[in-house]
């Protein structure tokens, strides 16, 4: 019920609104119950670093011994009698027991070291494990999520989440619970060894309980949120950073490094406002509690002076015993960075499960299969399509529109009229509100979406190389291929000479996004790979940047050479290029306005003429 309840949420509101949602609303307490699963595969390393705390916190306890031996039997008292009569005197030294009490404490510090060293090395670990894991975990969720989810998240903040929120669970989910433990061993230990040495310091020091408690309720309620929204301006600040460097030509050549750094400037001011308000919130807790140590220690130096005055507690006893205040207190004094630590931990767990929880909007039918070839008849039969939740202002409306296997579809019409939604609804990158688009007959919702994409290629216009060789990026199409298999395509499309004058040839490296090509040899080594690729239908968006008269050219053969033999449609900018297409749609509107071969609209005299005449006119300016 919770989780419909979650996923209906997400479906009508945006990834910002709900941030904001959250950074405003008070910490959901269920979120450590639902960080704890994720202990799971490291629980072993984990209980290792337990084991070593607990064998630390009983080096700790052995310290106040050792220091009591040496005080009550390393010091040599006058007789019973004589203290009777007057104050007890040291008369003399054991070295004896002191030498032994000192070796004590010196195997004592030195066996410490030994076992802090090994459960950092564990918990140390278990951390990288189990953060790693939840890297690639939310790493493959985000590959899988819908293309709508990325239209209305900024990519900011998805890095945001991947890296900042979940380094923030570190602390919180890796070094915390040995140090909570540890911290409350020693809290259990040393109150209980109070109450048995002297039960009047334990009752004196136990006042400070009740103020210790209502402080960090206080202090959860105060910071939770403030720490949400210091997450969630981290993640603003990042989104725009990440888009910055995405789109730093533009804001180049527009000139708007000024703004842009002013609306840094903001983000950034804003963030640091919600940082100076949350420590206002939290930085008295730890000064606070602070504050409780030393009233536990005066409460124990009026207490004890007393019992050892009125002769219930030996000098060792008492010497002792201010050990174990402090190891009473000591827990307490952490607790506030341990409870910021978890605040500000659930702050970003939150915001991590928020993208767990995003469910993907197109997701593979429970009957979904696969077609090992299919024939290449695409159909879009009655198609309705709006980009809105609420589906209003479709941008594709009852279209009918169908194209024979093996055949060339050219779409062309005025621009944002919903050529390319078609596309991206052929592809499935979103799903039709009514009507269908079928392949060889069948509705694209009944195959695997892996399956469907085999079939359908696509080359966009703004081509897309990933950082590596030329090599690297055609065996995204045909992984297992060797160089001899590349260079043969690349001849076939007429391009080998292209590739192999780069200055490494196919070794040649294409920068980040495939910036050290130029546009031309870009959609060129596209092309290549959606030939290698050899799927049956092929959608190509035909570039509209100009490129030099021979790289045309090229361009040209190599698209006649990789429509062969294809059902190919062409999203067409420069109408001189589809002429030659058997079939051309105008869209209008998001409904076809017309179809047929180009001889016979230019014929008709409707709306694909007005276009092709219009582009005449221009082409000849
Ligand atoms: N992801 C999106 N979210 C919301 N609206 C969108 C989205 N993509 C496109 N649109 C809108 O849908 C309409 C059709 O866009 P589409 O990209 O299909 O047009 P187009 O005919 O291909 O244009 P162009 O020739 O300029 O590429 C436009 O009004 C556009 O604003």
């Amino acid at each position: 019920m919770m989780a419909a309840e979650r996923n209906t949420n997400l479906k009508v509101l945006s990834d910002i609104e709900l941030e904001e949602k959250f950074a405003n609303q008070q910490l959901n307490r269920n979120m450590l119950w639902r960080l704890l699963p994720l202990l799971k595969p490291v629980k072993n390393y984990i209980l290792t670093a337990v084991v070593m705390e607990i064998i630390l916190v009983g080096f700790v306890f052995l310290r106040p011994y050792f220091i009591q031996q040496a005080i009550d039997h390393g010091l040599l008292y006058q007789t019973e009698a004589a203290a009777a009569a007057s104050q007890k005197l040291v008369i003399g030294i054991d070295w004896h027991v002191i030498d032994w009490a000192l070796a004590g404490l010196a195997g004592m510090w030195a066996a410490r070291f030994v076992f802090a060293g090994l459960s950092q090395y564990f918990s140390g670990t278990a951390a990288i494990r189990i953060l790693n894991q939840l890297r690639v975990n939310l790493f493959s969720h985000v590959q899988q999520l819908s293309v709508a989810y990325f239209d209305r998240t900024k990519s900011g903040r998805i890095v945001s989440r991947i890296d900042r929120d979940i380094d923030a669970l570190e602390p919180l989910l890796i070094q915390g619970p040995p140090e909570i433990f540890s911290a409350l061993l020693r809290f259990v230990m040393a109150a209980s060894i109070l109450l048995w040495v002297s039960p009047t310091l334990f009752y004196h020091l136990a006042l400070v309980i009740p103020l210790l408690i209502l402080s960090s309720m206080l202090f959860r309620r105060l910071s939770g949120h403030h720490f949400a929204r210091v997450a969630e301006n981290r993640a603003r600040f990042t989104a725009h950073l990440v888009e910055t460097v995405a789109g730093v030509r533009i804001i180049k050549q527009t000139v708007q490094e000024d703004s842009n750094l002013k609306r840094y400037r903001g983000l950034v001011d804003a963030f640091i406002h919600s940082l100076v308000q949350s420590n206002i919130a939290s930085g008295w807790f730890t000064h606070f509690t602070g504050v409780l140590t030393i009233l536990g220690l005066m409460l124990l130096l009026v207490a004890g002076g007393q019992e050892v005055t009125l002769g219930h507690l030996t000098l060792g006893q008492f010497a002792a015993s201010l050990f174990y205040v402090y190891m009473f207190l000591g827990p307490l004094q952490e607790l506030g960075d341990l409870v910021e630590r978890y605040t500000n931990g659930v702050a970003s767990a939150q915001r991590i499960f928020l993208l767990l929880d995003t469910q993907a909007e197109v997701v593979d039918s429970a009957d979904a299969r696969s077609l090992d070839t299919i024939k290449g008849e695409v159909a879009f039969k009655n198609v309705l399509f709006s980009y809105l939740p609420d589906h209003s202002r479709p941008v594709i409306k009852h279209l009918n529109l169908k194209v024979p296997a093996g055949q060339v579809l050219a779409i062309v019409g005025p621009t944002g009229h919903g050529k390319s939604t078609l596309i991206q609804l052929l592809t499935r990158f979103y799903d039709v509100q009514q009507g269908q688009v079928l392949i060889d007959g069948v509705d694209i919702r009944h195959l695997t979406q892996r399956n469907l994409r085999q079939h359908v290629g696509v080359v966009l216009q703004d081509n897309v190389l990933f950082s590596g060789t030329i090599i690297d990026n055609l065996k995204l199409a045909k992984p297992h291929a060797q160089q001899a298999e590349f260079e043969q395509a690349a001849a076939e499309l007429g391009i080998d000479d292209l590739i192999t004058r780069l200055p490494h040839g196919y070794q040649t490296e294409v920068g980040a996004m495939g910036s050290h090509l130029s546009h031309g040899q870009r959609q060129l080594v596209c092309l290549l790979r959606a030939y290698l690729a050899n799927p049956t239908i092929l959608i190509l968006d035909e570039a509209t940047s100009a490129v030099d008269i021979q790289t045309e050219r090229r361009i040209q053969h190599a698209l006649r050479r990789l429509c062969e033999g294809r059902t190919a449609i062409i999203i067409a900018h420069r109408l001189a290029t589809i002429r030659d297409a058997d079939l051309i749609a105008v869209i209008h509107h998001g409904e076809l306005a017309e179809l047929g071969p180009h001889s016979q609209l230019i014929q008709n005299n409707g709306k694909y003429a007005d276009l092709y005449h219009a582009y005449e006119a221009g082409e000849q300016l």
